[in-house]
């Protein structure tokens, strides 16, 4: 079996796909993050975590664009992203879930998950005019792409179930799917496990492993629940007050008696 020592090593040779340098944000008088420094290579799921208010949705935001940081540097394979609005970020390779579900109730599974491609569709009056040549094939792929997530997701069973009765284990799955289907390269999962029961975030924890090992996705993961962190990070980094407190292997980290306070001591329960 690869132990995190080896799948930690071999992940340092591929190249970054994510480097975050010196990142500052601030609202108003609050300094919501400072200083914060880190990469994740390419393939790597990198765990991000911290008690509530300690900075890592802002990091988050930081990188897709909402919040550009007000210092620092962002990199996206080797380009400087800093700053870039959310919508070319996307377009770049980028795909986020929210911690709070951003599904569309009143919309069926399949139609939530098809808002996904959004990013690959082609609109236009000579798209349209030309549909045959130009819309058409890439309807055709989208479809493609949407149904191949569904079945890899396992959601074929409720695809036209309404989003708004299914648990929340199957929307936290129908969020990964549309976030699969914009094919990205760099998944950012905001609590994709948060009110989940223990059989539902092994099912996460495996589809998350799965589109790693068969796309080659890189993983930027915020959890709270530290198995997970530690079952399938290959390296993380913990945050407090906005600042840098702990970073490298997980089962080394979640010891360090910096993230043990934070997390006993601190704000979160
Ligand atoms: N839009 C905003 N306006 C003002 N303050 C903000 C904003 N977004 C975040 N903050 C502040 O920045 C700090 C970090 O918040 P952030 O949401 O990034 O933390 P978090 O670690 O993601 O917390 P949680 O685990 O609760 O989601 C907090 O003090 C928060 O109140």
């Amino acid at each position: 079996m690869t132990n995190n020592y080896t799948r930690e090593q071999q992940h340092a040779k591929a190249p970054p796909v994510l480097e975050c340098r010196g990142i500052e944000r601030r609202f108003g008088g609050i300094v919501a993050v400072s200083g914060v420094d880190f990469s994740i290579h390419k393939g790597e799921i990198f765990g991000l975590v911290g008690p509530n208010g300690s900075g890592k949705t802002t990091v988050t935001n930081a990188i897709t664009g909402f919040y550009p940081p007000n210092k620092g540097s962002i990199c996206l394979d080797g380009k400087d992203i800093t700053g870039t609005a959310p919508h070319k970020v996307a377009k770049l390779g980028v795909a986020r879930t929210f911690q709070n579900l951003a599904l569309f109730n009143g919309m069926s599974v399949l139609e939530n998950i098809l808002l996904g491609r959004h990013i690959h569709m082609k609109p236009g009056v000579l798209p349209t005019a030309l549909y045959w040549w130009v819309a058409r094939p890439s309807e055709i792929r989208n479809r493609e792409v949407v149904e191949e997530v569904i079945e890899f997701l396992q959601l074929e069973s409720i695809r036209n179930e309404l989003v708004d009765g299914i648990p929340i284990g199957l929307k936290k799955r129908v969020e990964l799917a549309r976030a699969l289907v914009a094919e990205p390269h760099l998944l950012i999962l905001d609590e994709p496990m948060a009110g989940m029961n223990q059989e539902e975030k092994g099912y996460m924890a495996r589809f998350i492993l799965d589109a790693r090992a068969e796309r080659g996705i890189s993983v930027l993961l915020i959890e709270h629940h530290m198995d997970v962190i530690t079952g399938i990070c290959d390296r993380m980094l913990a945050l407090n007050y906005g600042e840098m407190i702990a970073s490298g292997i997980p089962k080394e980290v979640v010891k360090d008696p910096r993230v043990v306070e934070a997390y006993i001591g601190g704000a979160h329960g």
